[in-house]
């Protein structure tokens, strides 16, 4: 199950301003956490307790005016593909363009969900205007400013509507997704992993969603892989568009337990990678990264030890992430990379009991206690486990609201030192008791 929204619409329209907009809160917090820049084009978002993937079509536009529109074209259709509901925006200053007029005949077709969005209403002078867009044939708008935020609550409490609870499924078995930027060798390495398809056990079919999960068994390993039928039948058309491969990214990654990521040894660990890591990160999925191509490396003194430096410092404070070299090419590593993936997935399940959590840190926190502040001193009581498809935590304390994030930090590097979370997003709150 998974709620992707695509927002689509011409240059200029306030696509980004938007997605900015729902997608802030969540990645404000997350910003803060990690130190990470912020990816512009996706992102993850809750509201009303409904949580979603926003993609931004706009940023993918590059080139001169004229093959705007043919590009255009392609992300609209790619968004109906795949997206679960399509916001598209419209500019109310501009009013109906041609443009907008070849989007909509592509949307009235189309049975997902979908919100218009007369945006740049920044006041109630220009409601007025908005009527025209009923001539576009999609019936209900939704006037907004992206820019001061008015009616855009109205839009979410909508689109939340249309959504559906995102409850991982428990299955059996672990579902792994490859992932990674355009050529980085993610089918070379599906292929040296399973041999060319000649090892598929069963096929199922999902049913409540368009993908399918392939179930293997290899080097004594029994694992699902999300949705390779889907990576591997592509079209030459998509295979150019970086949407497309961000699209896949973005669906495949919620419906894993632990991604893949596949980098390009010769490429190093680029803008891309590091999106990509951000939205497993975000999702709280496993992560291991097969740093690929390795044959192609000269190897020196040291190479694989400043790369993998140099990844650790990227993805820095979540650094406790395995970083396997591989060659899909020669298999080299190709087992380790599936053990290695195995493993993470058992971290990710593992469940600490709660004396043993407060024997340890409450001792911890008691020899290293949270920093007072305006003389007054936090006190942890006692902690927990709570009972999430991955590994979350909550401090009861007297006065959470003084436990900043440097001290959240060392506590979960303290957690991760002594439980071994590798590869596994934890998280931990602080709470009032
Ligand atoms: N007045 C007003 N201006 C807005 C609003 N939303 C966006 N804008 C302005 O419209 C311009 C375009 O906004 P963007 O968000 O970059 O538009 P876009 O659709 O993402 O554009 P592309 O990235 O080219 O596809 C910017 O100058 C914004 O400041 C709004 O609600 N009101
Ligand atoms: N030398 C070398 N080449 C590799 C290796 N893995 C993949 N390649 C080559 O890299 C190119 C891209 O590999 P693919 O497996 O198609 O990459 P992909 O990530 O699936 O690419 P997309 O389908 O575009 O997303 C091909 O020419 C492969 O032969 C490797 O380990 N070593």
């Amino acid at each position: 199950m998974s709620n992707i929204v695509a927002i689509v619409g011409r240059p200029n329209v306030g696509k980004s301003t938007l997605f900015n907009r729902l997608v802030q809160r969540r990645d404000a917090i997350v910003d803060a956490v990690s130190g990470v820049t912020r990816d512009r084009h996706y992102g993850k978002s809750n509201w009303n307790g409904k949580e979603f993937s926003v993609i931004d079509t706009g940023g993918y536009t590059v080139g001169s005016d004229d093959i705007f529109e043919e590009e255009i074209r392609k992300q609209v259709n790619l968004a109906i593909e795949e997206a679960d509901i399509i916001v598209f925006v419209v500019d109310v200053e501009e009013g109906i363009s041609p443009m907008d007029e070849e989007v909509a005949k592509l949307l009235r077709k189309v049975k997902k969900p979908i919100f218009m969005a007369v945006n740049k209403v920044d006041n109630s002078m220009r409601d007025a205007n908005a009527v025209e867009f009923y001539n576009l044939g999609l019936g209900e708008y939704y006037t907004i400013s992206s820019i001061n935020g008015s009616g855009t609550g109205e839009l979410l409490d909508a689109m939340v509507e249309e959504m559906t609870d995102i409850i991982e499924e428990e299955t059996e078995l672990p579902r792994f997704a490859v992932v990674g930027r355009p050529n980085a060798g993610k089918s070379s390495f599906i292929n040296a992993l399973i041999g060319e398809e000649r090892n598929i056990v069963t096929d199922i079919a999902g049913t409540t969603r368009d993908t399918v999960d392939t179930k293997y068994n290899r080097f004594g390993f029994d694992f699902n892989l999300v949705d390779t039928a889907g990576i591997r039948k592509k079209s030459k058309v998509k295979e150019d568009l970086e949407f497309y491969s961000v699209m896949r990214a973005v669906k495949t990654i919620e419906l894993c337990d632990v991604a893949i990521l596949v980098l390009d040894a010769t490429r190093g660990f680029e803008g891309q990678d590091e999106n990509i890591f951000w939205l497993a990160e975000k999702n709280k999925k496993g992560i291991i990264i097969l740093v690929n191509k390795w044959d192609l490396v000269e190897k020196e003194t040291n190479t694989m030890r400043d790369f993998e430096a140099q990844i650790r410092r990227e993805i820095a404070p979540f650094t406790d992430v395995p970083i396997i070299f591989i060659s899909a090419l020669t298999k080299q590593r190709i087992f380790k990379a599936i053990e290695t993936a195995v493993e993470v997935y058992e971290n990710r399940k593992k469940r600490i009991t709660t004396s043993k959590l407060n024997d340890t840190m409450l001792e911890i926190i008691k020899h290293n206690p949270p920093p007072s502040n305006k003389g007054k001193f936090v006190k942890v009581k006692y902690c927990m486990q709570l009972p999430t498809p991955t590994p979350q935590f909550v401090f009861f304390s007297n006065l959470p609201q003084y436990v900043k994030d440097p001290y959240k930090r060392y506590v979960e590097n303290k957690m991760r030192e002594i439980f071994d979370f590798k590869g596994v997003p934890i998280v931990i709150y602080f709470r009032k008791k």
